[in-house]
């Protein structure tokens, strides 16, 4: 007799950008998908969610499972957490909440050490993870989601009561293997650490930049000063990660330089959230990287002097 094996329930806090499109993504998939909304809850009750992409054309979820408390959510096997870093902390009681006692907790955030806040409020029986999307996205309007390129997503193991090395990467793998079966290319990451300030070679230049200076990529890159300030930053990012003890791969930074003339004009959802009077992701981008890097002897001032100035405009801004 074959034995049915059924695909995960998944539950969505903060569906967003990030967390709205690979929501909708794994529901189109087949996937049981649940979704906890905030200001956005009655518009996407009523209507659903609408995803605008370049890449696999218009699509949309209606009815979408909207939730607007996590206490109504079914348990979830795995909670995909597409909120802004600035309230990690708050999100714990959410969680757990929404999660079955051994689920696994992916968070789709930028920035260095984005789990260590939410980490001791948990129960240790929650697997944490982290999940660097490399994509282009926005809200366009509640529900409404614009995606402009790119959409991979990789995953590696953050903490949790499996301790084992070869346990820990079977978790990971299950979850690089959801966004597969959505169609979305995701790999399977051994050091997360490593990924996540792989990742700031691009966030720390762009996402600060495009507040600085009122631009989205296609300007910074058409502009010699801009491309000079960027490439500055990356290096900068580089060093910071080698005196971290993580090797940034030769060539990576230059890959990202070219990978960014070609992308669509993209405003990082650093300006999103400045446009939109929203806390700025300064102390995961931002402050966390500088202070690691200082704690390693490394000094990065074009980095400090970007966090200093992004720090005046955000205490202005909100
Ligand atoms: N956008 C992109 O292209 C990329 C983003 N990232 C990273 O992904 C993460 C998410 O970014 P993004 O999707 O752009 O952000 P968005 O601002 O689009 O989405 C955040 C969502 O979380 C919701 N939220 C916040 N707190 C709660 C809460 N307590 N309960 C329920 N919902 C909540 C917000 O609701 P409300 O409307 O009420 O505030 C909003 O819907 C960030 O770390 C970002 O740096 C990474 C790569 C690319
Ligand atoms: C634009 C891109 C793809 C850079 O890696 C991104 O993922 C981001 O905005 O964080």
């Amino acid at each position: 007799m074959s034995e049915t094996v059924s695909k995960p329930v998944v539950g969505i806090i903060g569906t967003g950008a990030i967390g709205g499109f690979y929501g909708v993504m794994l529901a189109r998939a087949g996937f049981d998908v649940h979704f906890l909304l905030r200001s956005e809850f009655s518009a996407v009750a009523e209507r659903g969610l609408q995803i605008n992409s370049a890449v696999h054309g218009p699509l949309t979820l209606h009815p979408a499972n909207a939730y607007s408390a996590a206490e109504d959510m079914p348990p979830c096997d795995w909670l995909l957490v597409g909120t802004k870093t600035t309230s990690n902390a708050d999100l714990a009681p959410a969680i757990i909440q929404a999660a079955k006692p051994d689920a696994k907790v992916l968070l789709l955030q930028n920035g260095l050490d984005v789990e260590d806040s939410l980490r001791p409020l948990l129960p240790d029986s929650l697997h944490l993870l982290g999940g660097l999307c490399l994509i282009c996205v926005h809200r366009e309007g509640p529900g409404q989601i614009t995606h402009q390129a790119l959409g991979a997503v990789n995953v590696g193991y953050h903490s949790g009561s499996t301790i084992d090395e070869v346990a820990r990467m079977a978790i990971v793998e299950e979850g690089a293997g959801l966004f597969r079966a959505a169609g979305i290319d995701s790999q399977a990451m051994a050091n997360l650490h490593q990924a996540r300030w792989q990742k700031l070679v691009w966030n720390i230049p762009y996402n600060g930049l495009s507040v600085l200076l009122g631009a989205g990529t296609e300007a910074l890159m058409a502009d010699a000063d801009s491309r000079l300030s960027i490439q500055a930053l990356m290096a900068e990012v580089v060093l910071g990660a080698k005196a971290c003890g993580y090797e940034i791969p030769p060539g990576y930074a230059e890959y990202l330089f070219t990978m960014t003339e070609k992308m669509p004009d993209y405003w990082p959802s650093m300006y999103h959230d400045f446009a939109h009077k929203r806390p700025l992701e300064l102390e995961a981008i931002y402050a966390r990287p500088l202070a690691a890097a200082n704690a390693a002897g490394c000094e990065l001032p074009r980095i400090e002097a970007l966090y200093r100035h992004l720090g005046f405009i955000d205490r202005r801004n909100t």
